[in-house]
């Protein structure tokens, strides 16, 4: 499914019915297949960028489409990943896993997709475990399983990873990345940390400014797994950190300027 981003901007009433803008004249593309980065300083508007693609809230000028339909609301084929795995947790995994289709009543081979994500997500063994037993990764992945249970074409990752550690983080990057390569969903996937991104993306958006416009975006054509000391990985990174280097002294000069 492709995604056209066309002059997005979105501002939220602030005290006083002052107008806060947020993003500013937002506008790109979206290849199916593709795992995007959203890239940018905390706060910059991210997470409201990939609330506006879940359709959990519209934008406020420009619009976004999917296949050449706009997006009015939240949509099946569109799933969401949030940092803070949410599960029900009087419900098994297994059933938290199959909650969404069911609701959905999309019921098919229900209990095969379940079994087969569990297997791929190495939760198999914990299938009737309940969340309160589970440590912070596995909750992830069993969140992940439940995301992309229902073949979503569209998975959108709101810095799903960050409270993990290091190692669990590498792990389940990985399974996501293998997940992506078989299932070929696109992937949309908001960070603030350059070194995951580089692992991930194979298109990168930087968002900087404020209110915050589309600073860079880096195409990545290099094969996974990425090594983080491969001299190529290194400069763009070098590449990366000078853009937001630059944005972050335009930013400061047009505060001083004030
Ligand atoms: N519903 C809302 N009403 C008012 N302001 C909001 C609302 N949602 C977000 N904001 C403001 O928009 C700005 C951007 O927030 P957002 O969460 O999109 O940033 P972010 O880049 O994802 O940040 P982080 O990396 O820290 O999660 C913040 O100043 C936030 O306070």
């Amino acid at each position: 499914m492709k995604i056209d981003i066309e002059k997005i901007c979105k501002s939220y009433d602030g005290p006083g019915k002052k107008h806060h803008q947020i993003l500013k004249d937002i506008s790109f593309s979206i290849n199916p297949g593709d795992f995007v980065i959203i890239l940018g300083e905390s706060g910059c508007g991210k997470t409201t960028l990939l609330n506006l693609l879940a359709g959990l809230e519209l934008p406020t000028c420009g619009q976004i489409r999917v296949s050449g339909s706009p997006i009015t609301g939240i949509h099946p084929s569109r799933s969401m990943l949030f940092q803070q795995p949410a599960l029900i947790p009087w419900l098994s995994v297994k059933e938290n896993v199959a909650y969404g289709c069911k609701i959905r009543k999309d019921t098919q081979d229900l209990e095969y997709r379940v079994n087969q994500f569990l297997e791929i997500m190495g939760l198999a063994g914990a299938a009737d475990v309940k969340p309160g037993q589970l440590s912070l990764g596995m909750a992830q992945r069993v969140c992940l399983a439940r995301a992309l249970v229902g073949h979503p074409r569209i998975l959108l990752l709101d810095e799903p990873f960050a409270s993990l550690d290091t190692f669990t983080q590498a792990h389940i990057q990985e399974e996501l990345i293998n997940l992506w390569m078989s299932e070929r969903f696109t992937a949309v996937f908001v960070t603030h940390d350059i070194d995951e991104a580089i692992r991930l993306g194979n298109k990168i958006v930087v968002l900087a400014g404020s209110p915050a416009g589309v600073s860079d975006i880096f195409d990545i054509n290099f094969p996974y797994p990425r090594q983080q000391n491969d001299p190529v990985i290194e400069t763009l990174r070098t590449d990366i950190l000078n853009r937001f280097k630059i944005a972050y002294l335009a930013k400061r000069s047009f505060a001083d300027g004030i």
